[in-house]
């Protein structure tokens, strides 16, 4: 039974950890921390845990009692892994991080993108991007895992297929991709509020999102080559989920698109290629592990668009985290993770 300690348990991906974790065979959260609910029990906290964690209450963050976990996830703000990570690695516990601090490579482009210095750079190099469909060997030697953001999930596993086959001009990319507010997290915004994001959609960080460095990077690796990608951000008025709507123009005409993308994904237990035609739902994915992807040609010429769907909380975050302890401690990658979608 792996030991487990959650840095974060009281926001959204750190209870999503929870539900899934509560159904996990081999792992037992021992450690939950949180500096405002210290001693509140889980289950007194989220009503939807009562019956699981009967015993198990909030502490405040404590490296000494972190470590001695197996394995801890972050589920925190930027920068509060970088401060933790390195006592956690070198007491043998295995780090997977849900927040940005160990996705980009370069630890000036991260300062520059989110607007402090980078407070570990010396972990970066052994940092494993915790994509399975792309890096899933390398996870498994891992000892400090990055695991990817909800948009850049969605982006990248459907633009795999055609960039690692060289099928698409990787000068000319377009993500137009749509969020569900919990994807701002559980913290007090304005912006979150039922009046403000309830019944609108908007567009926001046009002139750059921090994601667009860390999909960049990612396709970069899939292209062997430079990408440019236009990456635009909308809010929607659902609590969970991410849209992505891609649009690359190929240089074959010729592939056969539906087959390439069955094959490629024909033995990922996390990605499912839909019939030719669809229109792929995120209330298909609420709750569950799963990207689902649509390919389409609409007018026959040399344009291809790609519909991705997943819930931001789970493949885009705390499923895809479980994923990767899987991977990590030698586990059958689907333990704890098999949850279909909910409908309605
Ligand atoms: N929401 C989403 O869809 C996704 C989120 N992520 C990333 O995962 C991480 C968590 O996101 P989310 O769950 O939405 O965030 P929330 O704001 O909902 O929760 C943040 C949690 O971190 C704790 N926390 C805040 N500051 C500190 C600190 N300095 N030290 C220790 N604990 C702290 C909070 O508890 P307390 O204040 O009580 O300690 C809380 O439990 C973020 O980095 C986010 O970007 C990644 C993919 C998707
Ligand atoms: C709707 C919304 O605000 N979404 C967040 C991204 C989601 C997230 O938590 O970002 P990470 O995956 O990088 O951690 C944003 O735009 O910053």
């Amino acid at each position: 039974m792996l030991k487990v300690g959650i840095v974060g348990g009281t926001g959204y991906t750190g209870v999503e950890l929870l539900r899934l974790l509560a159904q996990h065979p081999q792992a037992e959260v021992a450690v939950i921390t949180s500096r405002s609910e210290e001693d509140v029990r889980v289950c007194d906290m989220f009503p939807n845990l009562r019956g699981h964690y009967d015993q198990l209450a909030f502490s405040v963050p404590d490296a000494a009692t972190l470590g001695s976990c197996d394995v801890v996830f972050f589920a925190t703000p930027h920068g509060v892994a970088h401060a933790l990570a390195g006592e956690l690695l070198a007491a043998g516990t295995r780090v997977i991080d849900l927040s940005a601090d160990f996705r980009l490579k370069d630890a000036e482009e991260w300062a520059r993108w989110y607007g402090q210095p980078h407070g570990a750079p010396d972990l970066l190099p052994e940092a494993v991007y915790g994509l399975p469909e792309v890096n899933r060997e390398q996870i498994k030697t891992a000892r400090l895992i990055a695991v990817p953001g909800c948009y850049p999930t969605a982006t990248q596993l459907g633009f795999l297929p055609l960039l690692a086959n060289g099928l698409i001009d990787p000068s000319r990319l377009i993500a137009d991709c749509k969020s569900g507010v919990s994807g701002a997290g559980r913290g007090a915004k304005v912006g979150s509020l039922f009046c403000e994001a309830g019944e609108s959609m908007m567009a926001y960080s046009v002139k750059g999102h921090r994601h667009l460095p860390e999909i960049s990077q990612g396709l970069r690796q899939m292209a062997g080559k430079e990408v440019n990608l236009t990456f635009v951000p909308h809010l929607t008025p659902m609590i969970r989920g991410i849209h992505a709507t891609l649009y690359a123009n190929l240089l074959d005409t010729q592939v056969d698109l539906q087959a390439l993308y069955e094959q490629h994904y024909a033995q990922e237990p996390f990605v499912d290629v839909m019939p030719a035609g669809s229109h792929p739902e995120t209330r298909s994915v609420r709750g569950a592990n799963v990207c689902r992807i649509a390919v389409h040609r609409p007018q026959g010429g040399d344009l291809v668009v790609v519909l991705s769907v997943i819930d931001n909380l789970v493949k885009g975050a705390s499923g895809q985290a479980v994923q990767n302890m899987n991977i990590l401690f030698g586990l059958d990658e689907r333990m704890g993770l098999n949850q279909p979608g909910l409908l309605p």
